[in-house]
């Protein structure tokens, strides 16, 4: 296990000029970078070196080789180090870029990597006078919108632009949110999405922030984030409703056996790529899948990744009804304003004669499918999935 942390580390940190690189998306590196105009005496380079530090803007992992092959062909001449093994992505890219520059000039390399910092400088301004409310766009802003109006308290997934992918912050944040919404004075409280996705599950760059303790202690606190993710949605004490707008995956799926009721739009499907992704299920869905479907279709999904459309997972029980996607949100919400002015103690009071005596086992379960996904974090083939995907390559 220690081999794959190694690996596992290697391969997701980078040095000092970058963070996290999705490496297998570079192309072969060419660069061609003598402008015409170059400055570049020491002190420019100095000054450019600081520069980077400060740009406002991440410049794309591209830009962020460029900048690395410079900096070492200006302060170390012609690539020298043995090239690395074709599976340690990261350091091989690195390695090709500065690979790439061949015999280029140590004084040629200093001016290009002035020249380009000086771009990115300006370019770094110009977006972020732009685009003011692109930062804003970040995990722990506006990823989760919480509205409260006619007894419905929503909770709103609002990554639109990535498919509404769950960033470590995004389970903090719905967390927070659940425990507001149980004590609030709604009767009913909905998870919902906006765009045309309703999540794609866990952001796979989640696996990118490795902390100082390394991949292991990543995993370990992954599986905590999880398992306290997870109780949530098994103490939630009033009627909790899932209004899926659009495709699920992963996590948002195997959650939805812990939610009270499920209304889904005829264009949503519902997919656990577990095996796919090195991974194993989680949400307690190797208890309530096979509860509420019988154990050969849990296993078609939970195993063999089976996708399965809103029709077919209402007829298997995972979905209460699927509407059309012209009406569903009309519908859906119309229905859900006139059961929340049903007598929300009454509600509550149902649902936890119906939901309690679960309980304990479910937070058994929970305890259980996070420390075996603990593991799996840490196995070749998760690594590799996920690597696939930063890279580009796969998708499900
Ligand atoms: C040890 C670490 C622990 C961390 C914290 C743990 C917390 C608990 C974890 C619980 C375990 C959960 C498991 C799961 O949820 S497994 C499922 C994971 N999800 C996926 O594998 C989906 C991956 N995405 C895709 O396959 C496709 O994006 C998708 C089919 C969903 C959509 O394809 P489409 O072609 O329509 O759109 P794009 O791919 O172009 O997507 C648009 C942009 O959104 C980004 N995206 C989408 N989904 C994710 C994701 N899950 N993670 C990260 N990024 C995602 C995609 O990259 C595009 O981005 P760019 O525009 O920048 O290219």
């Amino acid at each position: 296990m220690a081999g794959v942390a190694g690996r596992l580390a290697r391969r997701w940190c980078l040095g000092a000029l970058s963070s996290p690189l999705q490496v297998a998306r570079f192309p072969a590196l060419q660069l061609h970078l003598c402008g015409p105009a170059m400055r570049g005496s020491q002190k420019d380079f100095e000054n450019a070196m600081n520069q980077v530090k400060l740009l406002k803007k991440d410049p794309g992992n591209e830009v962020k080789l460029k900048l690395y092959a410079l900096y070492k062909q200006a302060t170390e001449g012609p690539c020298n180090v043995p090239k690395p093994g074709v599976l340690d992505f990261i350091n091989k890219a690195k390695w090709d870029a500065w690979n790439a520059l061949g015999s280029l000039p140590k004084e040629t390399a200093r001016h290009n990597y002035v020249d380009l910092v000086s771009s990115l400088s300006a370019s770094s301004e110009s977006s972020s006078q732009v685009t003011p409310a692109a930062d804003r766009k970040q995990p722990g802003s506006d990823a989760l919108v919480v509205t409260s109006q006619d007894g419905i308290t929503s909770i709103t997934l609002n990554r639109p632009d990535k498919k509404n992918a769950l960033t470590t912050q995004m389970y903090h944040d719905i967390m927070l949110a659940l425990e507001a919404a149980s004590k609030d004075d709604s009767a009913i409280t909905v998870l919902t999405g906006n765009g045309d996705y309703y999540c794609s599950g866990n952001d796979l760059t989640n696996f990118t922030d490795i902390p100082p303790g390394g991949v292991e202690e990543k995993a370990r606190s992954g599986a905590v984030l999880l398992r306290g993710f997870v109780d949530c949605f098994i103490d939630f004490p009033k009627p909790l409703v899932a209004v899926v707008n659009g495709p699920a995956v992963g996590i948002s799926v195997t959650i939805l056996g812990l939610f009270d009721i499920v209304y889904a739009t005829d264009r949503a499907t519902f997919h656990t790529p577990f095996s796919h992704l090195g991974q194993s299920p989680e949400g307690c869905s190797s208890y309530t899948f096979p509860k509420i479907m019988g154990p050969s279709k849990a296993t078609e999904m939970l195993v063999f990744g089976k996708k399965l459309t809103a029709r077919e997972a209402c007829a298997q029980g995972l979905v209460t009804e699927v509407f059309p996607d012209s009406t569903f949100q009309k519908e859906v919400w119309a229905r859900l304003k006139a059961y929340s002015k049903l007598p929300p103690n009454a509600m509550r009071i149902s649902k936890q004669v119906i939901r309690n005596r679960e309980k304990e086992k479910l937070h058994a379960i929970n305890a259980e499918e996070s420390s075996t996904l603990q593991e799996r974090w840490l196995s070749d083939e998760c690594v590799n999935a996920v690597l696939s995907f930063l890279s580009k390559k796969a998708k499900l």
